[in-house]
């Protein structure tokens, strides 16, 4: 698999295509001005993504006679605040784009998640086109509309559901991706296998190292990945049902990430989703739904691909137990006051399951918790 492969995700009239293959970033303009005539643009990035990557999509879009507005914010979790979504609005309205005009985001799902937020809220909702340029964006952050930004007191607390027109992942941009941000993406295409698709997860560990090292393995699990995202969120895309499983691994991961103040010299979002995969595991395992074979099955391949998956991997010390479970009730997921766990009966087994014992969370994380 060479060219570019199209994953449509099917969302009746407001439906859009992934197109996923190298390239894409140089015919930025082309593509965009195919689904968006006379769009004028502005891009949102990062510093370390504008050095890389910001240059040809510049050019293209100015030689299609538009040239962009750029708007150029730090990189890492903590850009997705309020401080940055003041600037990223400000900077649109400034730059007089309108509500048909496309605001672009062009980077990793920090870049993703707070630039589909403003887009949702600049003139009650303007277009948006995500360019995807980590693992972890091309795979998950830049499907499906979930837009957003962080609280101190928990994960993507405040955002909108606002769906991109466009995805365009330029998988050549992954050259540059740091090896440790490489890893963290992966997690979430495990995920994908660990949800329901168990012959993927197999796939996986027998083909990980190709998938890293680039080439046709790596586009196949990208396209698998974008496939199996765009099939939840064609059926359920304001998350009633269905869509909840995409949080495999993130009722722990995301209090990890809280309990770590979004440091992500500590921890980044795709490593807390690998813990939190993890202990998901161990956790139906522990309350003898799924078989503590395929809990250490999970934390086997976690660690062959040299991610962390338990909370001791962590470097630093953690808040203890009952502040870990503390940032768990602000989860997303709880409903009257109920805790909402994807549990598993094994390898691609995952459920949702509602009104989990508190008690038993305490207990385990207590068991579970370094010291
Ligand atoms: N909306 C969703 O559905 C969804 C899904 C999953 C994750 N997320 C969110 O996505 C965020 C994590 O995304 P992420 O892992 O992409 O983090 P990120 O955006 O911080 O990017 C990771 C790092 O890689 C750098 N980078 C990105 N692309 C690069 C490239 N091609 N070359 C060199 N450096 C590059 C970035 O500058 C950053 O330092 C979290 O906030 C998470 O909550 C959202
Ligand atoms: O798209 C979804 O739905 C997901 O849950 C994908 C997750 O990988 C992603 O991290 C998402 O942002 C988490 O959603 P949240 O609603 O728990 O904030
Ligand atoms: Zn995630």
């Amino acid at each position: 698999m060479t060219g570019t492969v199209t994953v449509e995700v099917g969302l009746g009239d407001r439906a859009y295509d992934i197109l996923i293959g190298p390239g894409l970033i140089a015919r930025g303009a082309e593509l965009i001005q195919k689904r968006l005539p006379k769009a004028r643009t502005a891009i949102v990035t990062d510093e370390n993504v504008a050095a890389a990557h910001l240059g040809p999509l510049v050019e293209s879009l100015t030689a299609g006679g538009n040239p962009p507005a750029v708007i150029k914010l730090p990189a890492g979790e903590k850009t997705k605040s309020f401080d940055s979504l003041e600037t990223v609005v400000d900077q649109i309205i400034a730059a007089r784009l309108e509500r048909g005009d496309a605001v672009i985001a062009l980077g990793g799902g920090v870049i993703g998640d707070l630039t589909g937020f403003a887009a949702g809220i600049v003139r009650r909702g303007m277009n948006f086109v995500q360019m995807p340029t980590s693992l972890l964006a091309q795979v998950d952050s830049s499907v499906g509309g979930k837009t957003g930004i962080n609280s101190l007191r928990g994960k993507n607390l405040i955002g909108v559901f606002h769906q991109p027109k466009l995805v365009l992942a330029d998988t050549a941009a992954l050259d540059t991706l740091p090896l440790r941000e490489f890893r963290a993406g992966y997690a979430e295409v495990a995920k994908y296998g660990l949800i329901d698709r168990p012959d993927f997860f197999a796939w996986l560990e027998s083909n990980w190292q190709e998938v890293f090292s680039g080439g046709p393995a790596r586009i196949e699990a990208i396209a698998q990945s974008c496939r199996a995202k765009a099939d939840v969120v064609a059926r359920d895309e304001f998350e009633t049902g269905d869509r909840a499983l995409l949080n495999l691994g993130h009722t722990f991961g995301h209090a990890l990430e809280a309990a770590t103040a979004y440091d992500g010299a500590r921890l980044v979002h795709g490593e807390g989703v690998a813990i939190g995969m993890a202990l998901a595991h161990r956790f139906s395992a522990r309350l003898n739904l799924a078989s503590p074979d395929d809990a250490a099955r999970v934390e086997a391949h976690l660690r062959d691909v040299g991610l962390p998956w338990r909370m001791a991997d962590i470097p630093g010390s953690l808040p203890d137990a009952d502040a870990l479970f503390n940032f768990i009730t602000q989860d997303k997921k709880v409903s009257r006051g109920a805790l909402t766990f994807i549990l598993t009966r094994g390898i691609g087994q995952s459920f949702i399951a509602k009104d989990v014992p508190a008690s038993e969370v305490i207990s385990f994380l207590k068991e579970n918790h370094p010291g």
